[in-house]
Parts: structure tokens; sequence; C-alpha cells
């Protein structure tokens, strides 16, 4: 049976595979990862049509090529591409100009006439470091909606502050937030879940998976969340990946993964046919806001005086 990744009410597939991390080349443009071209192919020829991408990965050439073959055997409107601005400086101004700037001569590239969604990558974004505020960055954001180069807009690692800030001036408003959010660390900045929800904003997860492969489990609360993890996988049948990113999707929030095995694409389809039970997704919930210091991956040097 042919697998459908599950679209979400903004029209969101439920699970993104990730073009950083264990893919990021950042200036890195010599390299060209063949294998990132093959396996977001074979992603989404088994249904794992959300690709996110940014500015700041490096991988522009390859997400082309792998775009470029698929839309010889589909349509665009199969695939969901997530693209994210940040502006890289260089010397106060950014070397790519405004969101505007960059969305068209990124489209050029990929082959694209849009991206499905365009995310503002962190709101670190001031005038001396790139010679732009980031309500003219925002601005910029709504004319690629405006003109139909962006189907949807929003940001990437905002805290409330930063939204509220936006909310104010906004034409249009952020229709997400894709941020570290894990068991260990459910709110990158505070209340930034609760507001998000209260105001409609869709929450994507970046490393959902980061309590499996970034913590010891062989004591405290590491080992008490593998406990129970594994409890859960032996209940349903499935791995702890599995129970994690369904965890993710039970609180109504959009996980962005990613990997470098085809085996775990077909771990992933397992992810969309079963429950856990709301004491389950409690449980996991409350033993993970035990775990301190939380558990971030990154932007610590911002971040973690939350901790
Ligand atoms: N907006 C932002 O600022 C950021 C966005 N991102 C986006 O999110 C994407 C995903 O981030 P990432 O941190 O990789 O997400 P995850 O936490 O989902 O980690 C994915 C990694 O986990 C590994 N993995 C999965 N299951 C297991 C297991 N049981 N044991 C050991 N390893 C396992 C995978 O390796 P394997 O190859 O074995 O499957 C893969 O490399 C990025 O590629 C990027 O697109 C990431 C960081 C910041
Ligand atoms: O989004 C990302 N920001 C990063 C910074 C360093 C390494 C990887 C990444 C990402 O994937």
């Amino acid at each position: 049976m042919t697998f459908s990744l599950p679209i979400g009410p903004l029209g969101i597939p439920q699970l993104g595979f990730g073009t950083g991390t264990y893919y990021y080349k950042g200036a890195d443009t010599l390299t060209f990862n063949q294998s990132l071209v093959d396996m977001l192919v074979e992603a989404v020829h088994q249904g794992f049509i959300h690709i996110d991408t940014a500015e700041s990965y490096g991988v522009y050439p390859e997400v082309a090529a792998a775009l470029k073959q698929l839309l010889t055997e589909m349509d665009r409107s199969s695939i969901f591409i997530t693209d994210k601005y940040s502006g890289s400086p260089s010397k106060g101004i950014s070397k790519n100009g405004t969101p505007y700037e960059h969305l068209k001569k990124i489209l050029n590239k990929l082959g694209t006439d849009y991206v499905d969604l365009y995310l503002i990558h962190s709101p670190f974004i001031t005038n001396e470091k790139i010679g732009f505020t980031l309500a003219e960055i925002w601005k910029s954001m709504e004319k690629c909606l405006d003109e139909g180069f962006a189907k949807r807009i929003g940001v990437s690692n905002f805290a409330v502050s930063d939204l509220q800030d936006i909310l104010q001036t906004a034409g249009h408003k952020p229709l997400v937030n894709q941020i570290e959010f894990n068991a260990f660390l459910q709110n990158q900045t505070p209340g930034i879940f609760q507001f998000c929800k209260s105001h409609e904003i869709t929450l994507e997860a970046y490393s959902p998976l980061a309590p499996l492969t970034k913590v010891d489990h062989s004591s405290g609360v590491g080992e008490q969340m593998d406990l129970f993890l594994g409890q859960l996988a032996e209940k349903y049948d499935k791995t702890k990946t599995q129970i994690l990113l369904r965890w993710v999707l039970q609180l109504g929030v959009v996980p962005i993964s990613t990997t470098s095995k085809r085996s775990r694409l077909q771990e992933w389809k397992g992810v969309f046919d079963f429950q856990l039970e709301q004491a389950e997704v409690d449980t996991v919930t409350s033993i993970g806001q035990s775990y301190k210091p939380r558990l971030r991956l990154y932007m610590r040097s911002q971040y973690s005086k939350y901790d």
C-alpha cells in the first residue's frame, strides 16, 4: 500500500525532511553531495514530500538536482518546500539582499516558481548586522507572499517578544515558528509553546530526537525517559524514535527530522498508524520537564540563560 504523509491544517505535511544538520555544508560550495540528492528523491518517492532547507545550509545545488529529477515525474504541487532566509552577513550587509531578493534568486536556482513556506531563520537581525531591521525584513517576506513567490511565510527560533514585535505591524502574520523542540526542551524560550498555540501559529520542531541521540541514558532523567520510551515501544511494537516523533505530533507540532538511512523512511511511516494514550503523552511531557538543565543544542549563546 502506498503511504501518504498526513497534511495538517495549513496544508503542511506532518513530517519534514531536513537538509541541515547531517547534510549541512555551510560555506562549502565545492563538494556536491550526491547522497543527499538520492535521499531526497527516495524520501519523496516514499511519500515524505516535505523538504526543509535554508540559505545557510549550502545545499541548494543538491535540492535543485533532486527537484529537477522529481519534477519530471510529479507535479510541483505534490512537493512541499521550505526555505529559510538568514541574511548571511558580510561586512554589515546581507550578502543576499532582502528576503525578496534572496528568494527570487533561489527560485531560479531551484527551478521552481515558488516555495511553500518561507521562514526568517532567526530573530537576531539588526540594521547593524545586515543593513535591515527585522520590521523591514518582515515587510519583504510579505512581498514574497503577496507576489506568490512564497505560499506561506513564517519565522524560526523566535521568542514571544520577537513575535509580538512583528504582530504589531504585520499585514500578514507569521503562520509558523520553527523552533528547537524536544521532550527535554519544551519551550525554546519562555512561554513560546503556549503563545504560538494561542495565536494559531503552527509550531515546527527541529531536532525532535535529541533526547535519544544526545543524552546519557545510564542514569537520572535520561535513564527514566529511556525506560519509559522503551515500555511504550514494547507496548505499541514501535521504536523509541517512533514514540518520540509521535509524542511531538500528538502535541500538534510538526517534526522536522532527517536521516542518512533509507531504512529510517520505513520507520517514519510507522509513526502515523498508531496513537499514544493521552496519559502516556502527559507522562513523556512530565518526565521531560524534569530534565535539568534543559537539552539545548542551538542558539545557546542567546537562550541558555533560560535553562
Ligand atoms: N531552524 C533551525 O534553526 C534549525 C533547523 N533544523 C532543521 O531540522 C532538521 C533536523 O534536525 P536534526 O537535529 O537532525 O533532527 P533529529 O533530532 O530528528 O535528528 C535526526 C538524526 O537522528 C538520528 N537518529 C534517528 N533515530 C536514531 C536512533 N534511534 N539512534 C541514533 N540516532 C538516531 C538520524 O540519524 P540516521 O542517519 O541514523 O537516521 C539523524 O541524523 C535539520 O536537518 C534542519 O533541516 C535543525 C537545526 C536548526
Ligand atoms: O538550521 C540549522 N542551523 C544550524 C547550525 C549549525 C549546524 C546545523 C544547523 C542547522 O541545520
